[in-house]
């Protein structure tokens, strides 16, 4: 029997961190990466390797924002086949914080950059694959780049060191014929390339819109335990974990962190498939605007909210409320 070729990466504290400022117990990391082990998921991605020199403001913020290479290894005293991952901005990663990988708990570097930053981001894949890291290349907001600069920027890629380069659906506006059309487009001018999968769930596409990437040929799947990542959340780690075939994962292991730790949270935190978050997604925009009025008494007001993204005379302020 031919083995799935997709792997599986968890995203829970990373994209979840963005619904809780990463105010994750250190036990429910390690539930969550013993879970995942057990389960069979090919990746953890257990935080950001930002600075925080270089993010004013987020002082505030759990461990998980800005890993700590000492405090990883308390963290995860004993690793098992699941590989560790961690994510980094572009301007907001000091390259010196990030130590060769036979001397750090991570396998796995990914820099995530807009369609701008593109030449910065594999500058600084560059000096993470020469430390000795697998790399991947995050494009998010894929859904609002123009054609032409994307072909500009595959011409920079395929020259690249990076391993991967991932297919990000930041606001959950892609359906399953612009997953298509991406995928072959990736695969097209990208033929040296892996390919990776970051999906939201705005419009209820995610699980679907990530098992149409995989069906093409798409190597690296994002997702999250309960879904757990920023407004309408991602792609649920236990629908892929049942779902693919020929895999060797198990679903029983996720089901327990799901009992254990997901449900409580998910009464404090909120995070899912609600109407603003629909609304921001099905008109292909940042999901910022919804979660400020989640954020207030108002936040069920979605005909209010509908009305004012699509009334092109009313501005917003930077809380999200009209001007
Ligand atoms: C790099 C990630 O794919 C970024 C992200 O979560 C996004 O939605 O954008």
């Amino acid at each position: 029997m031919k083995l799935n070729h997709c792997k599986i990466v968890d995203c829970t504290i990373r994209d979840g961190g963005l619904v809780n400022n990463w105010d994750f117990s250190v036990e429910f990391v390690q539930d969550l990466y013993n879970k995942l082990n057990e389960a069979g998921v090919d990746y953890m991605e257990i935080g950001y390797k930002n600075s925080p020199k270089l993010l004013k403001g987020a002082e505030s913020a759990g461990p998980w924002r800005f890993l700590d290479d000492e405090f990883l290894r308390e963290v995860i005293p004993h690793k098992g086949h699941t590989k560790l991952s961690a994510l980094v901005d572009i301007g907001r990663v000091d390259e010196n914080d990030i130590l060769p990988r036979n001397e750090s708990m991570l396998d796995l570097i990914r820099v995530a950059c807009y369609i701008k930053d593109v030449d910065k981001a594999l500058q600084l894949v560059e000096t993470f694959h020469d430390r000795g890291y697998e790399t991947t290349i995050n494009i998010m907001a894929l859904s609002n780049v123009m054609e032409n600069e994307l072909i500009e920027a595959f011409e920079l890629i395929k020259e690249s060191k990076v391993d991967v380069v991932y297919i990000v659906d930041s606001y959950g506006s892609l359906d399953y014929k612009d997953f298509i059309y991406l995928v072959e487009k990736f695969k097209t001018h990208l033929p040296n390339k892996r390919l990776g999968v970051h999906t939201h769930n705005n419009m209820q596409l995610a699980f679907s819109n990530t098992l149409i990437a995989a069906d093409n040929g798409v190597e690296l799947l994002d997702a999250s335990v309960y879904g757990m990542g920023r407004a309408a959340g991602n792609c649920p780690t236990e629908l892929l974990v049942t779902h693919l075939k020929n895999t060797k994962y198990t679903l029983r292991p996720v089901l327990e962190m799901i009992d254990k730790h997901m449900i409580k949270l998910r009464e404090k935190e909120e995070w899912g498939y609600i109407i603003p978050y629909m609304i921001t997604g099905t008109l292909d925009e940042h999901p910022r605007s919804a979660m400020a009025l989640r954020a207030t008494e108002d936040k069920d007001n979605s005909v209010d909210f509908y009305d004012k993204l699509t009334t092109p005379e009313v501005s917003f302020d930077k809380s999200g409320k009209n001007a």
